[in-house]
């Protein structure tokens, strides 16, 4: 069998505005994406990620390179997205005045879900999103995070075989997160379902993810397994240092780090080879720097670890 990509992306180019105020904000791009994965594109703000996925969609046109769905040219063939994939864009008001339940079933209408079935598959999404409680309620009269999670809703029904999700789960707690991850990830396993994330949560790209793709100032500066991209690293590990006051300057092992630190704030992060970061944890707790220490940790790399060895320029990304 011919493995078809759902989608092949190769040179897009777009910019925004025009003269000294322009912004390249996708250059030259190129991604495969496989059918039946979940495929992220994590980056911090600005990095072009919803302007890469309006075009994916249709909605943008590139003013370079081509787009293909399912091996057809997306570029050629209007409307060809919107029959395919199904879209959750960062706003979605279109349906706000709706009650929840009736904005899914009417979404699941739209795309052909026959009128006997609607039901069903209505009550399906919203017990698996947990939004049973709110179904009867206008979009607009929830919280934030209840319509992002309503529009994750609609976007999941009808059967899509191509899911494009602008940060699905901007604004959920941590319960409603889990749930649109399993929800996705059950479509892939159950159904074939090719899903493409966009986020610039690391504990996302990391829990979800088959593959990653990272765009850094409209570029694409790596892509592969979360699990490769973290193996890139040869083995150092990152020391993190939360300080109560200022640490000793004249404190040999402080002055060290403080020369390697990524510094936010009162948070220094420090990448090491492991045997050196446990000899200068060692050094700062038995010393006089220990005082200053409200709190410290030492983990294996992530994928934040990941975008800025590659040289992403941005701290943005979020970590919880
Ligand atoms: N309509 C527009 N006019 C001018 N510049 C724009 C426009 N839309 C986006 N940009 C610029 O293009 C760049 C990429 O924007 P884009 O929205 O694609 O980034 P993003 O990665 O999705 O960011 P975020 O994570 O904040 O949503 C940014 O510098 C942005 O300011």
């Amino acid at each position: 069998m011919v493995d078809v990509l759902s989608y092949a992306v190769r040179g897009l180019t777009r910019r925004h505005g025009t003269g000294e105020h322009a912004v390249l904000a996708n250059d030259r791009i190129d991604l495969d994406v496989r059918q039946g994965e979940v495929f992220g594109v994590l980056g911090p703000n600005g990095a072009g990620k919803t302007t890469l996925v309006r075009q994916l969609m249709g909605l943008l046109r590139p003013d370079a390179g081509t787009i293909t769905l399912f091996g057809r040219d997306v570029l050629a063939a209007r409307g060809l997205p919107a029959r395919l994939a199904a879209y959750l864009g960062q706003d979605d008001l279109a349906l706000a005045e709706l009650p929840v339940a009736t904005a899914v079933a009417t979404t699941a209408r739209m795309r052909g879900v026959p009128r006997s079935a609607v039901r069903a598959v209505r009550d399906a999404v919203l017990g698996e999103l947990g939004l049973e409680a709110v179904a009867h309620r206008p979009l607009s009269k929830l919280s934030g995070g209840q319509r992002r999670l309503a529009c994750v809703a609609t976007t999941l029904v009808g059967d899509r075989p191509m899911l494009v999700l602008d940060e699905p789960t901007t604004g959920l707690d941590p319960v409603a997160r889990r749930a649109v991850w399993s929800a996705l990830q059950r479509r892939r396993d159950t159904v074939g379902v090719t899903v493409l994330l966009i986020t610039h949560n690391v504990l996302e790209a990391e829990s979800v993810l088959d593959r990653v793709a990272v765009l850094d100032a409209g570029r694409v500066i790596a892509c592969d397994t979360p699990g490769q991209l973290k193996a890139s690293l040869s083995g150092d590990v990152r020391l993190d240092l939360a300080w109560r006051h200022d640490p000793p300057a004249d404190d040999p092992t402080v002055a060290t780090l403080a020369a390697l630190a990524v510094v936010n704030g009162r948070r220094w992060t420090i990448r090491l080879a492991p045997a050196a970061a446990r000899d200068a944890l060692g050094r700062l707790t038995a010393g006089p720097a220990f005082a200053a220490l409200d709190d410290f940790s030492l983990a294996t790399p992530s994928l934040e670890d990941v975008y800025l060895t590659l040289g992403g320029r941005s701290r943005d990304l979020e970590r919880a």
